[in-house]
């Protein structure tokens, strides 16, 4: 029987901050894997430790014990180069409040992952110019972050987490810091990359809306997943969304609609 080979895998990862006596367990054992075209969410409370197990996989944060794999390597065991190459070219990372540099154009934030790791330019300037169109930033490249909504901001550091082709996008609350309407389109765009380009995403989010264009949803509390749930094929994201809030509201309240 065919079997699909798993991206990412988590293993039992643990991290704890702090000392002794003020000791923050953030993760508890926390398992999964990723399959390549994935779009899976994480969901959870504020402080359910969705950031810091983002962060244990972008290697942003050393995990206290456990492993992540891709494809089948672990890469707390990456040598120098190949840690560079796994954060520069193997992941893409989208921050809730975008992290683009103040200083630089649209267009300079989005090639800086690649000045910085050496692709070619005329190959770089083809690639920049199929993203802007896709995500419908061409005419403010030239922007710097101040000059751009919220919205625009977020696309272009879409832009820069798809510049290398990474395995995976790595997304941390990607719609927290925008409008409803600019939440929806970025949100599009994220589907149409997984679906249309088979990019395999990770987004973490406490918001229903949001997750609700994920096809798989892992839910984590206090450091531990405890529940999952699958989009059928051809479920409506009305309907998913539905499901969503009846197991949030075990936990809590929420509005009936999708937004
Ligand atoms: N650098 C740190 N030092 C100490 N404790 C921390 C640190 N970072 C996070 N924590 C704690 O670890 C726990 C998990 O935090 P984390 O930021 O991962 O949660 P989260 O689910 O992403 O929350 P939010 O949705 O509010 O961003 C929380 O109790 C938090 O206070």
């Amino acid at each position: 029987m065919f079997r699909q080979e798993k991206l990412l895998e988590v293993h039992n990862l643990q991290k704890n901050y702090g000392k002794k006596n003020n000791i923050t367990k953030a993760l508890k054992g926390v398992s999964f894997d990723i399959f390549p075209g994935e779009f899976l969410g994480i969901m959870g409370p504020s402080g359910s430790g969705k950031t810091t197990l983002l962060n244990c996989i972008a290697t942003i944060i050393k995990p206290t014990s456990g492993r992540v794999l891709l494809n089948g390597k672990n890469i707390s065991a990456f040598d120098s180069k190949d840690l560079a190459d796994y954060r520069g070219s193997r992941i893409g990372y989208l921050f809730q409040d975008f992290a683009l540099l103040d200083n630089l154009t649209g267009q300079e934030n989005i090639l800086l992952p690649l000045s910085i790791h050496g692709m070619d330019f005329a190959k770089a300037r083809t690639k920049l110019d199929e993203l802007a169109g896709f995500l419908e930033i061409a005419d403010i490249l030239n922007k710097f972050p101040a000059q751009m909504s919220g919205g625009q901001k977020q696309r272009v550091a879409a832009a820069r987490s798809l510049i290398s082709e990474p395995d995976i996008v790595l997304a941390d609350e990607p719609t927290g810091a925008l409008d409803t309407r600019s939440a929806r389109i970025l949100m599009n765009k994220l589907t149409a990359i997984n679906h249309e380009r088979g990019r395999t995403i990770l987004m973490v989010s406490h918001d229903p809306n949001a997750t609700s264009f994920c096809s798989r949803i892992l839910f984590i509390q206090d450091g531990v997943i405890f529940h999952e749930l699958r989009r059928q094929q051809d479920e409506s994201r009305q309907k998913f969304y539905e499901r969503i809030m009846q197991l949030m509201a075990q936990l809590g309240g929420g509005s009936a609609n999708v937004l």
